[in-house]
């Protein structure tokens, strides 16, 4: 798979004597999703930043395709890199349809490609054309303003995607759905994605792969969600996983039907789980029932029940997955 950002033996000093990133060398992988997540001053946007040169490296060299950053002018750099911010960072005064055609605008295409490109994108992010184009950005919540932002960034559809805790500003319940949205439109454009959060539950979901730093810029370690959750490669990994490293766990797997035992008819009314459910539905599903077992669904028939080793067993499973894994490989995407 072909390298999209290439970060060498990368530095960042500031003005002031501040060394936010020291000495990274890291690579995204086109159409990745990359998320890079760590405790607060790591040097996480710094990092993003200088990929679209926002932010001047101090030495090191960062390429995109292929192409040194700093030899390209940066202007048209950063029409190749979208970029997306928490709080978005929309223009007030202009409508929605506007905010999104700024960058067709600047690049003189006309009113008609323009509006029809406006349209597929709002209906991209899930936002009807034809009630919202024209409002203006105070008539929208949280969640919504964020998807023009993610709109407004992929209007001229840029290979990259820099995105600085994109969902932060919007509530859990819009948050997770938001994320999911986002990694259903990143999967079908192929949009390579690198993506800076202090939250790891959104990393683990979103990325093929997660790399956290700690201070000063360090890569502690570089891996698929699983491993990293499974296989903290560092004291301050673990520490940033924390305790609920397993539950989170739980969210990557889906129930399978080898996990399953033969349906006994003991369980009783209660949720439906199917074949190919978050295990975390699964567990939550397991634990409102008092017989400990759930009748576990495929199409009309039920295939089986899903007991407490069951979903041990699916755990497990994930883990050694990982475990045969190396840390630093290529996503291999199901989406
Ligand atoms: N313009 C600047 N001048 C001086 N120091 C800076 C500047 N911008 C950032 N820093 C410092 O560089 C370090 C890394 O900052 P950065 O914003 O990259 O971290 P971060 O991991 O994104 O943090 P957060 O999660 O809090 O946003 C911090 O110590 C910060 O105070």
């Amino acid at each position: 798979m072909a390298t999209a950002i290439r970060f060498e033996h990368v530095r960042k000093a500031y003005a002031d004597g501040t060394v936010a990133v020291g000495d990274l060398s890291l690579d995204v992988q086109e159409h990745e999703l990359l998320a890079l997540v760590g405790p607060s001053g790591c040097g996480k946007s710094t990092t993003l930043r200088m990929a679209n040169r926002l932010v001047e490296p101090t030495s090191g060299r960062i390429f995109l395709d292929g192409d040194d950053v700093t030899d390209v002018d940066a202007v048209g750099l950063r029409r190749r890199i979208g970029y997306v911010i928490q709080n978005v960072g929309l223009f007030p005064h202009r409508t929605v349809g506007q905010n999104v055609a700024t960058v067709p605008r600047l690049l003189g295409w006309d009113k008609a490609r323009t509006r029809a490109r406006t349209g597929e994108l709002l209906e991209l992010v899930g936002l009807e054309p034809g009630r919202y184009a024209r409002r203006y950005p105070h008539e929208l919540s949280g969640g919504e303003r964020q998807r023009v932002g993610v709109a407004r960034a992929l209007a001229t559809n840029p290979p990259v995607l820099l995105m600085d805790e994109p969902f932060g500003a919007v509530d859990p319940v819009g948050r997770r759905r938001l994320q999911t949205e986002f990694r259903r439109i990143q999967s079908e454009i192929g949009t390579t994605v690198m993506l800076v959060t202090h939250d790891v539950d959104e990393a683990v979901r979103l990325a093929d792969r997660v790399a956290v730093l700690s201070r000063g810029g360090v890569l502690e370690q570089l891996s698929d969600p699983v491993r990293l959750l499974a296989a903290p490669a560092s004291a301050a990994v673990a520490d940033l996983v924390g305790t609920g490293a397993a539950v989170r766990l739980l969210a990557l797997g889906t129930v399978e039907r080898r996990d399953l035992s033969p349906a006994t008819g003991t369980p009783g009314d209660g949720p439906v789980v199917r074949v190919g459910d978050p295990l975390d539905a699964a567990f939550a599903a397991l634990a409102a029932q008092p017989s400990g077992r759930v009748a576990v669904h495929e199409g009309d028939a039920v295939v089986g029940e899903l007991d407490a080793p069951g979903l041990l067993a699916a755990l497990h499973r994930l883990v050694d997955g990982a475990q045969d894994r190396t840390d630093d490989t290529a996503p291999v995407r199901t989406a």
